[in-house]
């Protein structure tokens, strides 16, 4: 149950936070002191700003801190020319573009790796449990977990009880990751024991490592065992992993983490995602980046994180072979398996070279799992395990939930009101992170313009800024020089941004289980957080689930809402509750409804077919659509 403050004192608290940890960072930066609006002297309008100027140079494989002005005119990712304190030492470029890249992972000319922990005095300090480790555990004591599928292995209390390996052990230790969380106390030791696995469990719960864990220290059991690995420098790599995501910044982090799990395991992590506009990628796959990031690759590597689209192309031009996959990852698998990016996802799993269910071992997580989606998943599938750790399909009762009514043309101004409380609560004056979801990218662009033109310094992230604006919008909000970051849903899902204290759906998806992954954006690892939505009557399709989904995390629900909620037609496509509205997600198997041809879903593996079946996954513009006409879909 939550201890109920104020939504500003629950900004304040996390501003404070963010403060203590984000001090270094912020040192004298611009943007974040006092009520005044900062010097801004080089703002450049939205629609001038994603004018790359053609002198810009490839970004080279590497790069170390860079200078002020390396960004298409503008200096820090706020547009205001705020000088640039947000760059990570040594991290390995991968360019702003796209493309590939280790990012700072090996040297590979040496084969020295560079340690993405910074703390090469290998002086050592285990935490103790009290220490803080970025996981408040009390949160998830008495979570509900459930499982269905045969033979499940039990779960395990500690990292101890788990032959991981040495190294990945000490890497876990660096992490700070005193115990598993639920999420992995269940999953690692299913997928240890080889088994297939959908995961479901609540958004900031720790997915990441449930995945990469075993993994890594699979790969290292080959490695041991003297497994053949294919000669290094020859034109096609030959992963023994792929992990996919949706999103260019999600396959970045996942990277990032892996890179820090697989620290001196000899397990290579390489990322490859999109990068600039089709046109720009063209021209930019000729440029020397490009090449020099190919050679990169082809020194190896065992995980390849990507996002589906550049895996295609590279699959499709033989750099990558899937011969060799023993692991296959889904991360955000429902989001993966819907219109989207389906036929993407069974190009790669199905229609290339990757070995047969059952062959490799495969694992989908996601905080949602909307059974029509469990279904298609079942085609990937070797008699799996499901998994549902919490509400699933819900979001955690961290989060204090808000919604308030307010009309199209008040949001402006009722923003601008939430922003100004919580500046007058902040710590020091600064402001709280917090997260705007708009729905199109020309309302990101239009708001981001509003509030910076009335002190607020903010930036954004969608589908039409550059990578290179994506990645330095994402650094400037995570250290506070912008911390207001507006964004469409392609920040929905995955990022995990320490120390948000607020999102706000200044404009509501259409789909309730996107609406769960972007208030999971705060209240992340056992910390608090507080989500605002503005609701008015186009949002008429929302307020049941909405409703419902409050009601269920110990929300307050108002009056109006319900009476909303009451008057509203319920049952259309896209606003199923995961799982089926109801604790624990729920194994699609169970159901008797989904198991129309008596075939034996428990035996999976390619029994699930069904896509376009009656079962309403393709009608009506399917599952997780959401984007009104005109609207182009935020996802990579
Ligand atoms: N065992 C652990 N102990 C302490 N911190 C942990 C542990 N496992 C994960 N974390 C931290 O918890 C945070 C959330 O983890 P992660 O991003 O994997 O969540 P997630 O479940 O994938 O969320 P989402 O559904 O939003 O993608 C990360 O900062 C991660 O480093």
């Amino acid at each position: 149950m939550n201890t109920r403050t104020s939504w500003a004192d629950l900004a304040a608290n996390s501003a404070a936070e963010s403060t203590k940890a984000g001090s270094s960072a912020n040192n004298g930066s611009v943007g974040t002191t006092s009520g005044n609006a900062p010097t801004r002297p080089t703002y450049v309008p939205p629609h001038l700003r994603n004018r790359v100027p053609s002198s810009d140079p490839p970004a080279a494989a590497y790069s170390g801190p860079a200078s002020s002005n390396d960004r298409s005119g503008y200096g820090g990712g706020s547009r205001w020319g705020v000088p640039r304190n947000d760059y990570r030492g040594g991290y390995g470029s991968g360019g702003g573009r796209g493309g590939w890249g280790n990012r700072g992972g090996w040297d590979r000319g040496r084969e020295r790796e560079v340690n993405p922990f910074g703390d090469d005095d290998e002086t050592e300090q285990p935490p103790s449990e009290q220490e803080n480790t970025g996981i408040n555990f009390d949160a998830y004591e008495d979570i509900p977990v459930e499982t269905s599928g045969d033979n499940v292995p039990p779960p395990v209390n500690t990292f101890a009880e788990i032959d991981l390996g040495d190294a990945l052990n000490q890497n876990i230790r660096r992490c700070k990751y005193v115990k598993p969380t639920p999420v992995q106390r269940h999953a690692i030791p299913i997928s240890l024991a080889g088994r297939d696995l959908m995961a479901c469990a609540q958004t900031g719960s720790g997915k990441t490592a449930a995945f990469c864990f075993p993994i890594i220290s699979g790969i290292m059991k080959m490695q041991d065992q003297g497994a053949q690995r294919p000669p290094r420098g020859a034109r096609t790599v030959y992963p023994l992993a792929l992990i996919l995501s949706p999103t260019r910044e999600l396959s970045m982090q996942i990277h990032e983490e892996a890179r820090k799990f697989s620290y001196q395991t000899g397990v290579k992590v390489v990322v490859a995602y999109g990068g600039a506009p089709i046109h720009q990628q063209v021209l930019f796959m000729l440029q020397p980046f490009a090449v020099a990031s190919l050679r990169e690759l082809e020194r190896g590597v065992d995980i390849l994180v990507a996002t589906p689209g550049r895996l295609v192309d590279l699959l499709e031009r033989a750099r990558v072979s899937l011969q060799m996959i023993k692991y296959l990852a889904l991360d955000e698998a429902d989001r993966m398996l819907d219109m989207g990016f389906e036929p993407q996802i069974r190009k790669i799993v199905e229609q290339m070279d990757m070995p047969r269910p059952g062959l490799r071992q495969t694992m989908l997580f996601s905080a949602t799992f909307p059974k029509e989606i469990q279904r298609l998943a079942s085609d990937f599938l070797s008699t799996y395990i499901f998994l549902a750790v919490g509400r699933v399909g819900s979001s955690t009762d961290l989060i204090v939930q808000r919604v308030e009514f307010v009309y199209e043309p008040d949001k402006r101004s009722h923003l601008m009101d939430l922003l100004h409380a919580q500046r007058a609560n902040g710590v020091q004056g600064k402001q709280a992170l917090t997260l705007v979801f708009v729905e199109t990218k020309k309302g990101a662009d239009s708001l981001e313009h509003w509030l910076c033109i009335n002190g607020f310094p903010a930036t954004s992230i969608h589908g039409d800024r550059s990578q290179q604006e994506r990645e330095q919008a994402l650094r400037s909000f995570k250290t506070g020089n912008t911390p207001i970051l507006v964004a469409t849903d392609v920040a929905a899902r995955g990022l995990d941004i320490p120390h948000v204290a607020h999102v706000v759906n200044f404009d509501l998806p259409n789909d309730i289980d996107d609406y769960v992954h972007r208030i999971g954006r705060t209240g992340r690892a056992g910390n608090s957080g507080l989500a605002t939505a503005f609701f008015n009557e186009g949002n008429a399709s929302m307020a049941r689930p909405l409703s419902e989904l409050m009601l269920e995390a110990n929300q307050e629900v108002p009056d109006w809402l319900s009476r909303f909620a009451s008057r509203a037609s319920f049952g259309g496509g896209k606003n199923r509750r995961s799982g089926g509205g109801r604790f624990g997600g729920r194994d699609f198997r169970r159901d008797s409804s989904f198991n129309r041809s008596n075939s034996d879903y428990y035996g999976g593996g390619g029994s699930g077919g069904g896509y376009g079946s009656s079962a309403g996954y393709g009608s009506s513009g399917g599952y997780g659509g959401g984007y009104g006409p005109g609207v182009t879909s935020a996802w990579d």
